[in-house]
């Protein structure tokens, strides 16, 4: 049935008073609306119709109360375009696959491709990524699509090689013209609580606008050949979260967070460090990103003694290194605050696992950098963190203050020069505490700053220190944090 109706044009226009285009709520309830009064239809439709009707192989009552919509001028955005549908976000899930001709998203019925004419050329304006063919999701904004035709399993003929024709030809164009195509993702739902295959179903999101960045020939399972489109999501679109099949409840998460980087150190940490920002359109400033700290030409990094544990620094009555913080090892119990820390380091003979060196591996955790709402930038977690856990160093140029040169001071500057620890805020009731540390010199007038979990911390919660806490060592040395009223980058003095 549904190829008769894919045969009628699709331009009949409501007959609603329809919203200002600049009006964003107004547009949202009129779709919304659209969507409502179809579900309406549907459900009237299946209480009107038999069981025996219903279990009819052809009958489609989905189509049927689509078709019914269009008659009565219910449907919206009619006309086939590229980009973006008003009044329809990433994310939105609808419930069948005619809820996406309702709202204009995509209008055919069956088929995974939907294309248009514009200047003489065919483009594609959205594809389906329904799992009826073998598309590959290989990470979240990269996708895999099979070209269309010839595939025996939707197709009981003969299967025959796919040709560069109707979709296939409209995927290759917007590929060279470079233009937007939208991508709906199909996903397996449950019912609550249960997994049975039998109480699965399908719905569809809207996962984006995409790129066709390029596409070649396979031969597939069946001997034929097929063509594969390689999709690329758009930067800086809402981030969807896709579990495995989900309960009924479960809507796919999407924030209304705009990835502004994806790794904003740029391959230099072990993993990627985002930048979001949810709030508004400011990227964040433009600096070194640097793993290590810069030192002034005349500082040299040596380092004297160091251990001989040949099996590990367990012991601290037989480990110097762990003797000089008096026997406490590393962090696992509350050091007294101004004790500086001597880690393992360069010159002792035990290996880098070595429990007495947990600042010195880098980044452990998937942190992130987002926008606040009132305090610049912030740090925060994508997984959990367990206390005591090390979080990452106070990176910046090693600069001698003047004004306190007197009392051979050094500032910790990270204007120009840091690392993701130039993002962490300010709180008087932090997640964090910092703590000095030593391990690839013994200037203790200069040592690391290290940032560790004071407690446990839930993915996603800001990360912050005391920039007032006052660390230092026994030599009197100490670290003052940034003060609030310091531009932002500029790091702990270390007076
Ligand atoms: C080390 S930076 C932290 C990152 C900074 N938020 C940014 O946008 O780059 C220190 C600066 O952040 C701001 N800041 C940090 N914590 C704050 C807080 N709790 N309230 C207001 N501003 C804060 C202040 O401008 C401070 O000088």
């Amino acid at each position: 049935m549904d190829k008769t109706l894919e045969k009628r044009k699709v331009s009949v226009l409501p007959n609603r008073k329809r919203p200002r285009v600049d009006d964003k709520d107004g547009v949202i309830h009129h779709v919304k609306e659209a969507l409502d009064q179809y579900r309406e239809t549907l459900t009237k439709l299946l209480q009107k119709h038999d069981s025996e009707s219903y279990q009819q192989v052809c009958w489609r009552p989905d189509i049927e109360a689509a078709m019914c919509q269009r008659k009565k001028g219910n449907l919206v955005n009619t006309r086939k375009q590229l980009g973006p549908i008003p009044g329809v976000k990433v994310g939105d899930e609808f419930r069948n696959r005619a809820e996406l001709t309702v709202v204009g998203l995509h209008h055919k019925f069956r088929h995974g491709i939907e294309y248009m004419k514009k200047d003489g050329k065919i483009l594609a304006t959205s594809i389906v990524n329904s799992g009826r063919y073998a598309n590959h999701v290989a990470s979240p904004d990269i996708l895999t699509y099979s070209g269309e035709g010839g595939n025996p399993r939707v197709d009981p003929k003969k299967p025959k090689d796919q040709r560069l024709e109707r979709g296939n030809l409209a995927l290759k164009n917007s590929m060279e013209e470079g233009t937007h195509v939208r991508v709906i993702r199909g996903i397996n739902r449950f019912e609550v609580g249960t997994r049975a295959k039998k109480s699965s179903f399908r719905t569809y999101v809207y996962d984006g606008l995409y790129i066709v960045e390029s596409f070649w020939q396979e031969r597939e399972e069946f001997g034929k050949l097929v063509f594969k489109f390689l999709l690329k999501r758009i930067s800086g679109q809402p981030i969807i979260t896709w579990g495995k099949a989900l309960d009924k409840s479960k809507k796919p998460m999407v924030s209304n967070d705009i990835v502004c980087k994806n790794d904003i150190s740029e391959g230099k940490e072990k993993m990627p460090i985002r930048v979001v920002n949810a709030i508004d359109r400011a990227s964040p400033p433009a600096f070194n990103y640097m793993c290590n700290v810069i030192y002034p030409d005349f500082f040299k990094t040596t380092r004297k003694g160091g251990c001989g544990c040949l099996h590990g620094c367990l012991e601290s009555k037989s480990c110097p290194c762990v003797m000089k913080i008096a026997g406490v090892l590393s962090y696992n119990t509350t050091i007294d605050t101004k004790s500086l820390v001597y880690e393992c380091g360069t010159t002792c003979k035990c290996s880098s696992s070595c429990k007495n060196r947990i600042s010195q591996h880098g980044i452990q955790f998937k942190l992130e950098v987002f926008r606040t709402k009132s305090k610049g930038w912030g740090v925060r977690s994508r997984s959990y963190i367990p206390q005591r856990s090390f979080i990452c160093e106070y990176v910046g140029e090693i600069l001698q203050d003047k004004q306190v040169k007197q009392r051979r001071g050094f500032v910790i500057d990270a204007t120009r020069h840091g690392n993701v620890g130039r993002f962490v805020s300010h709180s008087c009731s932090p997640n964090l505490f910092a703590r000095s540390v030593l391990h690839d010199h013994d200037d203790v007038r200069i040592p690391h700053m290290m940032l560790f979990a004071e407690k446990n911390i839930p993915p996603n919660q800001e990360l912050t220190y005391d920039y007032n806490s006052i660390v230092g060592d026994s030599n009197g040395t100490t670290i003052r944090q940034a003060l609030l009223d310091k531009p932002s980058g500029v790091a702990p003095n270390i007076i």
